[in-house]
């Protein structure tokens, strides 16, 4: 269960990439659209069917991308498809050589619309892709019908390996910090909910992070399950044998409570000697069977400290939470039934 909420705290890092993509995305498809509309609009009553048919489906294309995206909400679908349509549109561009034979200016901005759609790997391919279909059409004689003095060819191929390498050292050192600040994000997330003796989660991650993942997907842990556990006479057996016996009896059950329950389960070590665990997607008769076969493994289990064995037990409430917003009360319920226990002579199941 831990792990899916890292997993959950990194897809929260990467939606800031994603806001990014998006952003660019819409941004390209827009402007790139709404020009090629308004040329079309322009050159309507010229005649010239193939440069209208260019023009309106260009403008149909790059609209049908980001309503493509609206739709489906396919990010990266969406902006790999755009990369490789502006990339065509700008390979078009150089080939037929624009209005007065300006084309090349405007594959400058292309390397930065592909790294910032693509990420640093993939828009590296492409754009070495670009810059070699590019030399080959500009060096080949008769490949393209414009015609660029060769002054010009080798200046423009130059600064545009010049703005690849900027836009490449740039986003690599983008991409990084931004790793290395969502990892520490992350640990100090972690630290925060972790128990520093036992390395369960903490009581705050009980009350803090987890009822937002509830709220968020309440179908993904309800019924929840609660377990109220508290170690039974703890008090005397620090009393008897000391601190350092009784940290180390707490590990030892952590450990033992670990090994009994779920991989979705969760189990939280929330004070001194009480334990609570919450086990989602389970009914109250499963919960109490869990409950109950923790209570005899915990009996059967042996702790012992130098040398010398300890029995352990303790005792069990259960409740169960129905509703998102029933959590607090669920573990007033469970916190109730375990004092039940503790009433009925302890090491036993409420
Ligand atoms: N070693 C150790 N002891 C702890 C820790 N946290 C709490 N305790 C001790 O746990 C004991 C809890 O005592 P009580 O609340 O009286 O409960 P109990 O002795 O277990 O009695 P019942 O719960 O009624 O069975 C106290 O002596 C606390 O000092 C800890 O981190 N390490």
């Amino acid at each position: 269960m831990r792990k899916e909420f890292e997993v959950e705290s990194h897809k929260l890092a990467n939606s800031i990439d994603d806001a990014r993509k998006r952003s660019i995305l819409l941004f390209v498809s827009y402007i790139t659209g709404s020009v090629m509309l308004v040329y079309g609009i322009l050159h309507l009553f010229n005649h010239n069917h193939l440069l209208l048919l260019i023009l309106f489906g260009c403008s149909a294309v790059f609209y049908g991308n980001v309503l493509f995206y609206h739709l489906t909400r396919r990010l990266n679908e969406a902006c790999e498809f755009e990369s490789i349509l502006v990339g065509t549109f700008v390979l078009a561009l150089v080939y037929q050589g624009g209005h007065e034979n300006t084309a090349l200016y405007w594959v400058f901005p292309f390397p930065a619309i592909l790294f910032g759609l693509l990420g640093v790997r993939k828009a590296l391919v492409m754009n070495i892709i670009l810059l070699i279909l590019l030399s080959v059409m500009l060096y080949v004689p008769g490949f393209i019908e414009a015609q660029y003095a060769d002054a010009e060819k080798s200046r423009f191929l130059v600064s545009l390996s010049l703005v690849i390498i900027v836009s490449l050292i740039n986003d690599f050192f983008r991409e990084r910090s931004h790793m290395a600040m969502s990892q520490v994000q992350q640990s100090r997330e972690k630290q925060a909910n972790t128990d520093v003796l036992t390395r369960l989660v903490n009581r705050r991650f009980i009350t803090v992070s987890l009822p937002k993942y509830l709220n968020q997907n309440p179908e993904n842990f309800l019924p929840l399950a609660v377990i109220m556990c508290d170690l039974d006479h703890f008090k005397k057996l620090n009393d008897s044998y000391g601190h350092e016996c009784g940290d180390l009896a707490l590990k030892h059950v952590a450990q033992l409570f670990l090994d009994h329950l779920r991989q979705q389960d969760i189990a939280c070590r929330s004070g001194g000697e009480e334990f609570l665990f919450l086990l989602p997607l389970c009914g109250v008769m499963d919960a109490l069977h869990v409950a109950e076969k923790i209570r005899a493994a915990l009996v059967e289990t042996e702790f012992s400290y130098q040398g010398q064995p300890i029995p352990l037990t303790a005792s069990f409430g259960v409740s169960l939470c129905k509703v998102s917003n029933g959590l607090d009360e669920a573990i007033k319920v469970a916190d109730l039934k375990m004092y039940e226990a503790k009433q009925a002579g302890r090491n036993c199941v409420r």
